[in-house]
């Protein structure tokens, strides 16, 4: 591929795909902002080999088999083996149910903390990695690689529920309770850190009329979200009762590419990480010095999105995808 331009922002998206990951994908694949440098896999929305398959399978459908996608753990940063996947939100194959045929790459021999890890040598401070599901693989390169934090540009990330209830119970939202213990590592290594949250990404609506106005489009990225977007809003409509759905990844992706469509505050943020409020995200605005010395005290600040043009977001995410 041509030499990025410069001020064009490198990005490593971690995703579990996941019909509003494979929005968010082709998003960003139509983005000049970004230039995707690679995928890399985690489970949650389906377990982690499925979510290599499925990354192979969108960047086949992208034309885009240049970009390497590195295959990343399979279990929790605790070495959990009881993980929460939701087959009920994005159908038994992540993607709609649609039964693609398997794709033709295979993920390139090296996990997915190493190629962060070797990302962030290479190019340091100019990567930001765009994460979309539970932390395992971002927290393992912090773990594996003290330099990591540092060396890495930005993590923009979809998790957390600021002050709000959560999606996969009232105090927990999924990405979080997917790897608690990852979240909170990464929340305290000190990168550069955005984290948008649902009490954001559930103002960011994709109606039935936006649905229809992308079906009408010639773009094979609007007709193959079209094709995988049943399910999710089938859940939608069953969970929510809503008639449109939430554009949770897509929206952090937008924050990676057009920050100016976020506002933020900033604070330390911690996760609880067991018992019934397990997932729960928790930011101190550092306003208040209090008497005893808490959990949060001398933790770093990281940024936490707190309200979103989602009108312009919509509007982006459909030209780019009907383009
Ligand atoms: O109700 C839900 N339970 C679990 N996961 C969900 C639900 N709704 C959406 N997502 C998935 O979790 C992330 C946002 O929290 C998104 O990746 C979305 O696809």
């Amino acid at each position: 591929m041509a030499a990025a331009a410069a001020g064009v922002k490198k990005i490593i998206i971690d995703t579990d795909p996941g019909i509003d990951d494979a929005m968010a994908i082709f998003l960003a694949l139509r983005s000049p902002e970004v230039e995707v440098i690679g995928l890399t896999t985690i489970y949650g929305n389906v377990y982690t080999t499925l979510a290599t398959r499925n990354a192979l399978h969108l960047l086949e459908v992208a034309d885009r088999i240049d970009i390497p996608v590195a295959e990343g753990s399979h279990v929790s940063i605790t070495k959990g083996t009881r993980l929460s996947v939701v087959d009920f939100v994005h159908g038994a194959d992540g993607l709609g149910n649609q039964n693609f045929p398997p794709p033709e790459g295979k993920p390139i021999d090296m996990s997915a903390p190493d190629f962060l890890i070797e990302q962030a040598n290479l190019y340091p401070g100019k990567v930001t990695v765009v994460a979309l599901g539970p932390l395992t693989n971002i927290a393992l390169a912090i773990q594996q690689d003290p330099s990591f934090a540092k060396n890495i540009g930005q993590i923009v990330l979809l998790g957390g529920a600021f002050a709000v209830n959560g999606n996969t119970n009232p105090a927990a939202e999924a990405n979080i309770f997917g790897d608690p213990d990852a979240a909170d590592i990464v929340f305290t290594s000190g990168a550069d850190i955005l984290a948008v949250g649902i009490n954001v990404t559930h103002q960011v609506v994709l109606t039935d009329a936006d649905r229809d106005k992308l079906a009408s489009s010639t773009g094979k990225f609007a007709q193959f979200m079209c094709k995988i977007l049943g399910v999710y809003f089938d859940y939608h409509r069953e969970a929510y009762s809503t008639k449109g759905v939430y554009l949770h990844d897509p929206t952090a992706m937008i924050a990676a590419i057009k920050p100016s469509l976020v506002t933020c505050t900033e604070g330390a943020v911690r996760v609880q990480t067991n018992g019934i409020t397990k997932g729960l995200t928790l930011l101190y605005n550092k306003q208040k010095r209090f008497a005893e010395i808490t959990e949060w005290t001398d933790q770093p600040s990281v940024k936490v999105a707190v309200t979103v043009d989602a009108p312009a977001v919509v509007k982006l995410v459909m030209e780019r995808l009907m383009d």
